[in-house]
């Protein structure tokens, strides 16, 4: 019920409002996928909730007492398989709602739209329950955890949980924020898949919210270059939930590291198309991405391209003009309307990252890699061309006056990109557009003339295959590559895998602290900052560094602590999990080094970060000031690594020595005017940071042996 009234004052309140609208567009258009879609997925995909669902419609379920008795509730009238053809019965069957509710399913969807989401439009309502508890007690019947019911009842409407002793959970292949991606066998099939399991703390309703909402919108898109969520496995005594998805071998971040691999033009064509194709099908389902990065785009080895982790998507609704938060998107991706804080935007901020990920595929690294949103805005100045003066007037942007700079930049684009073909550059730029309007959409992209000039982009099945290259084992390369005694880091070939996570993670750090550092200089709000308090309490709960979504003020606080735990390294988890645990380790016999390094790098970005211990203090005009106690303990190195190859000057005036006091890069300026020298200065503190960090290491343990 709680549900339900959040939703009546949603009208007001972002997360609820989109949510429900989210329900109400799921019922009309996820529960009766359109023929081209049920095409899609039926050529790609095997939905095990629709064999369950399938199977439980035949006859009496053998195994599942509970799943038997959803059946029963849900009468015949609305279960029923969206078509009975051989092919389409292999398609997700879904429930089908009644038919009265059938017919006012959009006008609900548009009585959201316009505004109108509280009158009697409760959840129960529209999904045809005569309440909310009874929907509750059947989700429970079939096999769903009660806390899950209760608070995302919408996302698994329909579904039954797949068991998790039908897969065999092997090892570990991803790390997020939010999640830890495992490579599983069902043991039917011995068909690969990935699971998912997805953190959060089952006692904040908020949360769990959260994931719903990437559930939803991940069963409201259907393409065949977009991941399927193809079942959900729970049970009802599990705190955890793992999203079933098909099993891709690569993320383009791998690929892209991987010193061995340099796409053609025409592969970078094939991977753009299709990465186009997928973000057309989400905007045109009214869906934004938020986090189109390297990372979340991944590959099969027939060379389809999928993009991944809905983890911050979120509905596009231009007639409710609800503030949405800026602070998503990761930094080397974010597009400049985010970094002046922008509240309203929409589909364009996914061209933007695009963009970025085209320029990654010529360049075989991030091309925009700022430390601090206040660089990253400088950084895409200096390549893309500062807007007009008309932009500035005419900008609502809160913090556009802070960040105009005091003279205008031309575009180096072109002189940056010499080597890319003359249509790529063209399309480059229209991504690139500082102005998001300028972006175009994704299909006017597709139909640039970069598409139909030669080499056009070859098939996908014809890209070469790869052995599996994720982010994280470029990671790992590179962190033994790192540990290999009289290897300096810096000679490492291709570094930015870890650096790029630990730059973005620090500087969502810092930037997250809630954005006392943009807007005001205060320092009390600097000290309330959560971040600064976990760090103090040796704790970073790494959650909070991915920005929540929805509203500005919203805050979405997870427990990572318990995901670290249990799956830490990959060999293990808890019993309660039910999973059959695979005892064999790797082919060649060896534990996982993949999660192992994967584990260790967090842990010891946590640890350095807790061990920094930021401090905020106050400097007299205003400006906040960072005290670095233990620098050596922050390996700034990496951040300068990341960079190097652009930084020259030696400005290193304003370091206090003394205190270890570095000012703090973000834009907090009393003289808006005066943001390039702020900039100068910033990039020259870093590099003194940095430079001092990687003499210290090297000298001292020297000094140290001497001693000794
Ligand atoms: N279906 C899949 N098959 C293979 N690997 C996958 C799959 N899904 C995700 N991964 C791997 O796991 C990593 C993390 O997954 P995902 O991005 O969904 O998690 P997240 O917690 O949302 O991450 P982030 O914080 O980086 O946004 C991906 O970068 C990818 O390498």
């Amino acid at each position: 019920m709680g549900c339900i009234s959040s939703k009546r004052a949603a009208a007001s309140e972002s997360p609820c409002f989109e949510y429900s609208a989210a329900v109400a567009y799921n019922g009309s258009v996820v529960l009766e996928p359109s023929s081209s879609s049920l095409k899609n997925s039926g050529a790609t995909t095997t939905n095990n909730n629709s064999k369950i669902n399938r199977s439980k419609s035949k006859s009496k379920s053998k195994s599942n007492s509970n799943s038997s008795e959803f059946k029963k509730t849900n009468s015949k009238k609305d279960i029923q398989h969206q078509d009975k053809s051989e092919d389409r019965s292999r398609e997700l069957i879904q429930l089908k709602k009644p038919k009265k509710e059938k017919e006012g399913s959009l006008n609900s969807y548009n009585s959201h739209n316009s505004h109108n989401g509280g009158k009697g439009s409760g959840f129960s309502f529209r999904l045809g329950f005569s309440n909310r508890s009874s929907l509750e007690a059947e989700q429970v019947a079939a096999g769903w955890p009660s806390w899950l019911s209760a608070a995302a009842g919408e996302a698994i409407y329909g579904w039954v949980p797949l068991q998790a002793d039908s897969y065999e959970k092997l090892e570990k292949i991803g790390q997020g924020t939010y999640s830890s991606v495992f490579r599983a066998r069902q043991v039917e099939t011995g068909r690969i898949l990935a699971l998912k399991k997805v953190r959060f703390d089952n006692y904040q309703p908020e949360s769990i919210r959260f994931m719903a909402r990437e559930i939803m919108i991940l069963r409201r898109l259907d393409h065949p270059n977009i991941m399927k969520l193809e079942g959900i496995i729970t049970s009802q005594s599990s705190s955890s939930i793992y999203l079933v998805f098909e099993y891709m071998e690569h993320d383009l971040a791998g690929l892209v590291a991987s010193s061995d691999i340099k796409f053609s033009d025409m592969q970078i064509k094939c991977y753009m198309r299709q990465l186009l194709s997928a973000v057309e099908h989400c905007h045109l389902r009214g869906i934004m991405h938020r986090d189109i990065k390297a990372s979340n785009i991944l590959v099969n080895n027939d060379g389809i391209l999928k993009l991944g982790d809905f983890g911050l998507a979120n509905v596009v609704n231009s007639k409710n003009k609800q503030p949405l938060t800026s602070r998503v998107v990761t930094l080397w991706y974010r597009p400049p309307e985010l970094l002046m804080g922008a509240t309203e935007y929409g589909v364009s901020v996914d061209l933007w990252s695009v963009g970025c990920v085209f320029a990654e595929l010529f360049l075989g690294k991030p091309i925009l890699k700022g430390r601090t949103e206040v660089e990253q805005l400088h950084k895409i100045f200096k390549l893309c061309g500062s807007p007009p003066e008309e932009y500035w007037k005419a900008s609502k942007l809160p913090h556009a006056t802070m960040f105009k700079p005091q003279y205008s930049y031309e575009s180096s684009l072109r002189e940056r990109c010499t080597e890319f073909p003359t249509t790529a550059v063209d399309m480059l730029e229209n991504l690139l557009s500082v102005e998001p309007y300028k972006r175009g959409t994704a299909s006017s992209a597709l139909m640039a003339e970069y598409f139909r000039t030669r080499p056009y982009a070859c098939d996908p099945s014809h890209l070469p295959k790869y052995p599996p290259t994720k982010e994280m084992d470029a990671k790992s390369r590179e962190d033994s590559q790192r540990k290999r005694p009289g290897i300096r880091a810096r000679e490492t070939s291709r570094k930015p895998r870890r650096v790029r996570k630990t730059l973005q993670e620090s500087n969502n750090s810092a930037k997250l602290a809630p954005k006392e550092d943009e807007q005001d200089d205060n320092t009390q709000s600097a000290r309330s900052n959560p971040l600064i308090l976990r760090a103090k309490g040796g704790l970073l709960r790494r959650e909070s560094l991915k920005p929540s979504f929805d509203t500005v003020s919203e805050n979405c606080e997870l427990n990572t602590s318990q995901g670290d735990s249990t799956l830490s390294s990959g060999a293990q988890i808890s019993a309660a999990s039910g999973f059959t645990w695979a005892k064999r380790r790797n082919e060649d016999g060896t534990k996982s080094a993949v999660s192992d390094g994967s584990k260790s790098q967090f842990s010891a970005l946590d640890t350095n970060f807790a061990k920094s211990a930021f401090d905020f203090t106050r400097q007299g005009n205003g400006t906040s000031k960072i005290a670095m106690r233990k620098l050596r303990t922050f390996d700034t190195s990496e951040l300068c690594r990341a960079d190097e190859s652009e930084d020259t000057g030696n400005d290193m005036d304003s370091i206090d020595e003394e205190k270890h006091v570095i000012e703090y890069s973000g834009p907090l300026f009393s003289q808006p005017c005066r943001v390039d020298e702020h900039l100068r200065r910033n990039e020259s503190h870093i590099r003194h940071a940095a430079r001092r960090s990687r003499f210290e290491r090297e000298v001292e343990p020297q000094a140290l042996q001497v001693a000794l």
